[in-house]
């Protein structure tokens, strides 16, 4: 609300009396004077203090008990009739509380932030939209379409600062994003489909980040845009991406805290090159410090603050390239006297930014320094053009600007680099302040004075709506500094004035010179009220600004990753409930595997050993009933011992085969188990088992059978004779061994000589003459039917006694028993392999479910708690957005 509207309000109980205006200017002259003084009417109830105390019931007062009672009060007095109140004390209040109220503000915006950036760490904030790319995680939402909020907007301060009846969030379009968002959705889906789950990014795409006007993530890499980059992302990367800027945030609000509570303002005064921001400096300090030129001349920024703030000391301080100035340390800077600052600010080589500490040469009253209350800094920054625009916007964004005077030449208009500079300061700050200067040189005034308000309407709709105030038409030369005398114009166009700065001192009463003080004057005066009466919206402005964004930030967040953590908690409880089923039935399955495989392995076993024992028993038991053999054939008795050997060989050579047959059997045994533990691993693991294959012929590769080969069988004589029917009795081992002796002694006869002597005894007893007559032909005839006998029974007795001692042989090392384990070994150890698969793999799975389920416990339980953490934040986020709207900072003016 300007001026004007204010005093149109004349009917309105609390009235400005425009009578009462500063003595310092003509009335009449004073169009956007401010008052000075506010009386009080009709003394009924008064608007000022309902609303004092309005703040005060609402619990966003004043911070102790006592400062709200002397506010009260002080609103109070102000009603009395006929009481003259001092307006600026009543100001001073409103902007103390407004300073107050906005300070807990920031302080709990930097508490939610913080907390938020915790939170941040084990709940990743969600930074995707619920639709496209999420959809799939997002069955609840499928059937209810995600809201996108396509355009919130926070309306920036000034005319548009939030007051109690206009809410300060408005969204503009809320719709059903479904084509609009399409493409990108498309994109995600395709992406989403090779990301894993728990990889999925949390950002929001542009279609939700605009309405996020600080924690946006300015995602940009080449010609790729945040949609696309938005899928490459991890979720912690997104994390640390927003922990970033949070952190900025947190230290942009204290660097705003900082700023609430400093009293001091800084204006900046900028525009294009020679568009006279030195001359317009100079004028403003009534001193010819900073250097004028028709050139480009000041090339780095340059700061003058009052010489009180250097203890009274007029000098330059010349901050080093890479210091931050201190003030205290001569090491950040260097000191020169106010001659060499036109070198200085000339070269940006060597120094960075220049502190100038000046005395005034006015009195308090008209010094823009120090106006006793605040102190002000002026910063002429250097002109604009294609370099300096960017650096120049960058240091306006900076919290401590508090003012930004745009300097435009009168004769220039707006160049492409002003245009870009206001665009962007106009963004950035709520007023800018215009200053079109040497409009001394202007012929054609009013023409000039159209085309460029005209101009401003389009850059900064907010300035042009209070020029009044906020656009100035001056001359900089037109005001006396020390070195130029009052009316010295560079161009000659104005003639020179009286020796004072008050235009009522021109005896001759020139027009021009008269109106061109009288307008600068104005100008001062707009900008002393802009800078001091107006620090509610200078200084506080931006900071509500911000807080108002950053509070609508966190509340689009919160609203955010409430739904997705109530999503998250839905998806959580469900996707335990599967987990538990599967992991029960899966751990039955391994139960069930595991006995069904190692009964089929068992029995295999079982089932090979025992055909292999009762085959190999049952050769080795028959391996002398070959005689009918055809490739062993007896030669005869001089052929003997190779026909043993030959028979030897020919059942070593049985056995093996039966060996070879029965490892024949285990193979096929293998096979038909093989097929059983698959179709198990069909069953319960699926088609990863179809592949199965299994190479019977790699069993047995190793002859180990050949151990029977190696057995040593000797053949004796004893071998060929059938000694049981020659003694009538099995005591063979005996004599076997006896004759073993003698054999290897004596030779193979020794044992029949023995034979022989027994026989003679017998003989000795029956008598000489008898024995000789009968018995000896006798003898001689046993004899040979005896020998003939024994040749005669050679195959027959050598076979089965070969057969013997093979058997014994082999018993001797356990062949049967050592074949069979050794077959039926080797087909459990084949059998176990698949069965161990299945198993390992039953094994992970139920593994698998198991540390998902455990995930799926953690992340319900995370879900709860961010649910129930975004659940209050986006209460409290809205309670202070409400506070911090609610905030009228122009109050005290709205009388
Ligand atoms: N006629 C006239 N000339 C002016 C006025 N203000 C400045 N000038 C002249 O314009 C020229 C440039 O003035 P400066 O103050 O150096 O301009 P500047 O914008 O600070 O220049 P840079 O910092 O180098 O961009 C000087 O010759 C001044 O004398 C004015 O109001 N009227």
């Amino acid at each position: 609300m300007n001026q004007d509207q204010s005093i149109d309000k004349g009917k309105s109980p609390i009235s400005i009396d425009r009578d009462e205006l500063s003595d310092d200017e003509p009335k009449k002259n004073q169009p956007s004077s401010r008052p000075q003084y506010m009386t009080v009417g009709s003394g009924s109830t008064s608007l000022h203090a309902a609303r004092f105390r309005a703040m005060l019931d609402s619990g966003y007062g004043g911070s102790t008990t006592e400062d709200a009672e002397q506010i009260a009060a002080a609103a109070d007095m102000a009603i009395q009739p006929g009481l003259p109140i001092q307006a600026k004390s009543i100001e001073q209040l409103w902007y103390d509380r407004h300073r107050a109220a906005l300070g807990r503000s920031v302080d709990r915006a930097i508490h939610l932030l913080r907390s938020l950036q915790e939170m941040n760490v084990s709940w990743n904030i969600y930074y995707l939209p619920l639709d496209g790319a999420e959809a799939d995680l997002s069955g609840a939402l499928k059937s209810r379409p995600y809201l996108q909020r396509t355009h919130s907007t926070v309306l920036p301060s000034s005319s548009t600062i939030p007051s109690a009846t206009s809410p300060p969030i408005r969204r503009s379009e809320t719709s059903y994003q479904e084509n609009a968002t399409a493409e990108s959705r498309r994109m995600g889906e395709k992406q989403m489909e090779s990301v894993p789950r728990e990889s999925v990014p949390r950002l929001l795409t542009p279609q939700v980040t605009p309405q996020l006007a600080v924690l946006n993530l300015d995602l940009k890499v080449g010609h790729l845009h945040q949609a696309e980059l938005i899928h490459t992302l991890e979720r912690s990367s997104v994390a640390t991406l927003l922990d970033d800027k949070i952190r900025s945030a947190v230290g942009h609000l204290q660097s705003l805290r900082g700023r609430i509570e400093d009293l001091s303002s800084k204006v900046l005064i900028t525009g294009d090159v020679n568009a006279g921001k030195s001359t317009f400096c100079n004028a403003l300090l009534r001193r010819k410090i900073l250097p004028e030129d028709q050139q480009p001349c000041t090339a780095i920024f340059c700061e003058v603050l009052h010489a009180m703030e250097n203890e009274g000391v007029e000098e330059v301080h010349a901050v080093h390239l890479e210091a931050a100035y201190n003030r205290r340390d001569e090491q950040t800077y260097d000191t020169y006297a106010f001659e060499r600052l036109e070198d200085i600010v000339s070269d940006n080589t060597k120094y960075k930014q220049c502190k100038v500490y000046v005395g005034e040469t006015q009195g308090t009253n008209q010094s823009l320094l120090n106006n006793g209350a605040v102190q002000i800094t002026l910063i002429d920054a250097p002109g604009l053009n294609s370099h300096t625009t960017k650096t120049t916007a960058v240091f306006v964004r900076q919290e401590e600007i508090d003012v930004v005077v745009f300097v435009i030449s009168a004769s220039n208009h707006f160049t492409i680099s002003a245009q870009d500079f206001i665009t962007t300061a106009a963004a950035e700050k709520a007023y800018l302040f215009m200053v079109v200067n040497g409009f001394d040189t202007i012929k054609d005034k009013e023409r000039c004075e159209k085309m460029i308000l005209s101009q401003i309407r389009g850059l900064s709709p907010q300035t042009f709506k209070e020029s009044s105030e906020l656009v100035h038409f001056v001359s900089s030369h037109a005001i006396p500094t020390e070195d130029r005398p009052h009316g010295a114009s560079g161009d000659g166009s104005t003639s020179g004035g009286s020796s004072g700065d008050d235009p009522n001192d021109d005896p001759k009463g020139r027009g021009k010179d008269v109106e061109s003080i009288r307008n600068f004057k104005r100008l001062e005066e707009s900008l002393r009220n802009f800078i001091l009466e107006k620090r509610a919206r200078t200084k506080l402005a931006p900071a509500k600004h911000y807080l108002l964004n950053i509070l609508n930030d966190i509340n689009v967040l919160a609203t955010v990753n409430c739904e997705v953590a109530q999503l998250e908690l839905d998806k959580g409880i469900q996707a335990l409930e599967e987990l538990e089923s599967q992991l029960k039935s899966r751990k039955e399955a391994q139960n069930e595997v595991h006995n069904e495989t190692e009964n089929a392995i068992d029995e295999m076993y079982q089932n090979v050993y025992n055909h292999t024992r009762s085959t190999l028993t049952r050769v080795i038991t028959h391996a002398g009933d070959n005689s009918d053999d055809p490739s062993v054939l007896y030669p005869g008795l001089f052929g003997a011992f190779r026909y043993s050997e030959d028979l030897k060989q020919a059942m070593l050579t049985q056995i093996a085969a039966s060996v070879t047959s029965c490892e024949e059997h285990a193979r096929g045994s293998a096979v038909r188990g093989v097929n059983v533990i698959k179709q198990l691993g069909l069953l319960h693991l699926g088609s990863e088992y179809e592949n199965l294959t299994f190479r019977p012929a790699a069993m047995f590769r190793r002859k180990e059978d050949e151990l029977a080969r190696q057995i040593n069988v000797p053949t004796s004589l004893l071998d060929f004779i059938d000694w049981p029917v020659f003694f009538g009795g099995e005591n063979f081992s005996e004599i076997d061994m006896a004759l073993k002796v003698a054999t290897a002694v004596g030779g193979g006869w020794i044992g029949f000589n023995t034979w022989m002597d027994q026989a003679f005894l017998a003989a000795k007893l029956l008598g000489n003459i008898n024995l000789r007559q009968v018995v000896f032909p006798s003898i001689v005839v046993t004899g040979l039917a005896a020998i003939t006998y024994i040749v005669w029974r050679i195959p027959t007795v050598l076979q089965r006694r070969l057969s013997t001692k093979v058997a014994s042989e082999l018993a001797e090392i356990d062949y049967v028993h050592t074949n069979a384990t050794r077959i039926s070994g080797s087909v459990r150890k084949v059998l176990r392999i698949p069965a161990d698969n299945i198993r390992l793999s039953l094994d992970r799975v139920v593994k698998g479910l198991g540390e998902r389920r455990d995930e799926s416990m953690r992340l319900k339980a995370q879900s709860r708690v961010a649910l129930t953490y975004f659940g209050n934040l986006v209460q409290e986020s809205v309670k202070q957005k409400t506070l911090v709207a609610d905030l009228d900072l122009e109050a005290p003016t709205q009388v």
